[in-house]
């Protein structure tokens, strides 16, 4: 609690601290200064100060902290009148939307900065101006940015960071040069354009009817041009060479989309518009906080299921995560637009695709799981302007190794703190003896992955060491580029789209038995493809029919590729009753519909075979051996340790807290079925996780609350949707 807190200005952002500090009694005398005695005259009579003065100087006499909250352009001749008048402890914070230009007015008054004045800006605002306009909540939820010098004062540091916190905003530090240059390209340009181009328009004779007839797009780009001119004047002057920088790389890009106009080049014009539509998408997901930007915001998503439900109708899961990945990949850089239905739109296909974005390729949508990619062919992929973010996926990350370690450039690719502790030496090895150089992080060779581009990669042979498609995948990506003929032997099969898909873009790959061959050197041409449902993602409806009293559900258009079936064959084996039905190939993917009905399981030993045929539905399955009579072994797993969280340990851990006898060995579990109850689950922030102990509350016997959530939309988004409309009694809370 301070003493007497001075404002000096009180328009919008001075009167809504000022409500703040009202509200939440943090000073016990707020009083103010400014040049127009009406709105001091407002202030008091709205009891939101308690002395009010013109002299500036009088006004900061007894302050503890002064806050300068007038137009940035006044700084110096404030900071001159008030300089006698200040006692040196007194703090000393302003909020103007320039840092550099108030660090030197401060400079040239008082021969140095003080250590007590500490710069700050609230990056908060309305085009409303005045003290009337301020609002307790102006803050709230919106980030303020402190600039502190080196020499600022440790404990007034701290004070003005509480001051703003107790606002709600996010506060965060930068230095001034950087701040200015940020806001300079995110406030003060926008503002710039929005003014001149509503004063462009006003200019014109037909004005009147021009704004007339201007609908939202005019609205929502010009709202800005309704704010204060003074304020603006002020800081376009204040931050004029950063502004100017801004201005002419906005310049460039004007120019670019004109001449693409001009010349009718739609390639370019969609290559822009849809490269700006995906970052405003991803700018909107950053302020919403969802998945994709997760880990840069504490909101988190919690499942709250009631016991019993059952499973009933027909229903179409997401897209294959995997083929989703691969279309992708292979349509950028094939020759020819490829055009993709049925895609993921989840969001770790989605950072595959803002991948290939970032390296200049035009991509449209996805809108509805259709996607169209304007393939760069071999040699067409550029440079990305940043690390390449991954996200949660590690089929991105280790497949897009094969790709960019045979590109021209160099690369970064980072992912969130999931994928950072993931093994991405698997992939890296195999791609140095091709001639690759990459460079894996720490003792455990984890993201960041950096590859040097400008190498000359050569074909091998090479015994895979692990059962990984990934691995595999990322191998035969990179054989593309290399001279020569690649020979990959996988120790057991896995799931074979890359090969598959080679071949529908026109590629040559020979399989015989468990021996991959590809050439490099050839060419891919675009092609049409149909994206199966995700398998993987039907297991958990697969189960969940399985366990449920009285379900019957029909999974439509599901991939069966024959590798990818082993959640069937180990369902069935446990006593499932499930019907595959109208199977058909979709571009050279088996797809069937099948329908699953309640069965009573039983326990079994499962076959090791089926292993990496059902790598991802083991989450799934542990939940059908919770609900079968007698026990199941899996042995054989031990990748299942390495995946998005350690799936064995947390699978148990998760079954133990519902009264579950499961003990996890080395590579795998055992699990005596019984009953569940109820009880709180930690997901690790792993999808299959929460999905599966969400389908676990069809036989549990109490509520099951599971948390960390968020990330169920890497693979499957419209999951809680479907589920419920089948009859999970699921809710999701924000947390
Ligand atoms: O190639 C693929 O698309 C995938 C391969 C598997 O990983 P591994 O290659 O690590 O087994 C699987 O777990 C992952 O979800 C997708
Ligand atoms: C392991 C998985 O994916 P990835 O390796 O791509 O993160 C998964 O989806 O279960």
């Amino acid at each position: 609690m301070l003493n007497q807190v001075t404002f000096i200005g009180l328009g919008l952002i001075g009167s809504s601290l000022a409500r703040v500090i009202r509200a939440q009694g943090l000073a016990k005398k707020i009083v103010a200064s400014s040049r127009s005695e009406r709105t001091l005259q407002t202030a008091l009579d709205i009891a939101l100060i308690d002395e009010a003065y013109t002299d500036a100087a009088q006004a900061v006499a007894n302050a503890d902290l002064v806050v300068l909250a007038m137009p940035v352009c006044s700084t110096e001749k404030v900071l001159a009148s008030i300089k006698h008048a200040v006692r040196p402890t007194t703090i000393i914070t302003d909020v103007g939307s320039t840092k550099g230009n108030v660090v030197d007015a401060a400079h040239r008054v008082f021969g140095d900065v003080p250590s007590h004045f500490i710069p700050a800006h609230p990056i908060a605002g309305s085009e409303q101006s005045g003290v009337l306009a301020g609002k307790v909540d102006l803050f709230k939820g919106h980030k303020v940015i402190i600039t502190p010098l080196a020499h600022s004062d440790k404990q007034a540091i701290q004070h003005v960071q509480q001051l703003w916190q107790a606002a709600g905003a996010d506060v965060l530090t930068m230095t001034v040069e950087r701040h200015d240059e940020v806001l300079a390209k995110t406030s003060h340009l926008p503002h710039f354009l929005a003014f001149s181009l509503v004063h462009a328009l006003a200019k014109e004779s037909q004005n009147l009817d021009i704004f007339r007839y201007a609908a939202g797009g005019f609205r929502d780009f010009t709202r800005i041009a309704g704010s204060d001119p003074t304020m603006w004047h002020d800081i376009f002057l204040a931050n004029k060479a950063s502004i100017l920088n801004a201005l002419t790389s906005f310049n460039a890009g004007v120019e670019q989309l004109k001449a693409a106009v001009e010349t009718e080049d739609s390639e370019a014009i969609l290559g822009i518009l849809t490269r700006a539509q995906a970052a405003r998408h991803h700018f909107t997901h950053m302020l919403a906080g969802t998945a994709y930007q997760k880990t840069m915001t504490t909101k988190n998503l919690q499942f709250v299921l009631e016991a019993g439900g059952t499973l009933q109708g027909n229903l179409r899961v997401a897209g294959d995560k995997s083929i989703s990945h691969r279309s992708i990949m292979l349509g950028s850089i094939a020759e020819g637009v490829t055009e993709v239905s049925g895609f993921l739109e989840g969001e770790d296909a989605l950072a595959t695709l803002q991948a290939f974005r970032d390296m200049g390729v035009v991509i449209e949508g996805p809108k509805n799981g259709e996607v169209r990619i304007h393939g760069v062919g071999l040699n067409g992929l550029q440079a990305p302007p940043n690390a390449i973010y991954c996200g949660n996926s590690g089929t991105s990350m280790r497949l897009l190794s094969g790709i960019l370690a045979a590109q021209k450039f160099d690369t970064v690719m980072t992912g969130d703190p999931s994928l950072s502790k993931r093994p991405m030496e698997r992939i890296a090895k195999p791609l140095r003896q091709m001639g690759a150089v990459i460079q894996t992080t720490g003792e455990k060779g984890t993201p960041p992955v950096s590859i040097k581009g400008n190498q000359v990669l050569k074909a091998m042979t090479y015994d895979m060491p692990v059962a990984s498609a990934q691995v595999k995948s990322g191998i035969l990506l990179a054989a593309l580029w290399a001279e020569g003929e690649t020979v990959v032997t996988e120790p057991a099969p896995t799931r074979d789209h890359s090969e598959r898909m080679l071949r529908g873009f026109g590629y040559d790959v020979s399989t015989e038995g468990s021996t991959i061959r590809i050439k490099g050197g050839g060419k891919l041409t675009a092609t049409k493809i149909d994206v199966p449902a995700d398998i993987s993602s039907a297991a958990f409806f697969m189960v969940g029919a399985s366990i449920a009293p009285n379900a019957d559900i029909v999974l439509e258009h599901v991939g069966i590729n024959p590798t990818r079936i082993g959640v069937i064959n180990i369902l069935k084996a446990m006593g499932g009753d499930l019907t595959i039905m109208n199977e058909r190939e979709v571009g050279g993917e088996p797809v069937a519909d099948i329908r699953v009905r309640s069965a009573k399981l039983k326990g079994i030993h499962i076959d090791e075979a089926d292993v990496p045929l059902a790598i991802d539905e083991f989450p799934a399955l542990f939940i059908a051996a919770a609900c079968a009579e007698g026990t199941t072994v899996l042995t054989g797993a031990e990748e299942l340790r390495v995946k998005e969280s350690d799936r064995i340990q947390v699978m148990a851990d998760g079954l133990i807290t519902l009264g579950i006898d499961a003990k996890p060995t080395p590579d795998g579990m055992v699990i005596q079925g019984g009953t569940m109850g109820g009880g709180k689950i930690i997901s690790h922030g792993d999808h299959r996780i929460a999905m599966s102990f969400a389908i676990a509350s069809l036989r549990a016997t109490g509520t099951i609350e599971i948390e960390d959530c968020a990330n169920v939309a890497t693979s499957f988004p419209n999951f809680v949707s479907l589920a419920k409309r089948a009859g999970l009694k699921i809710q999701v809370l924000e947390v």
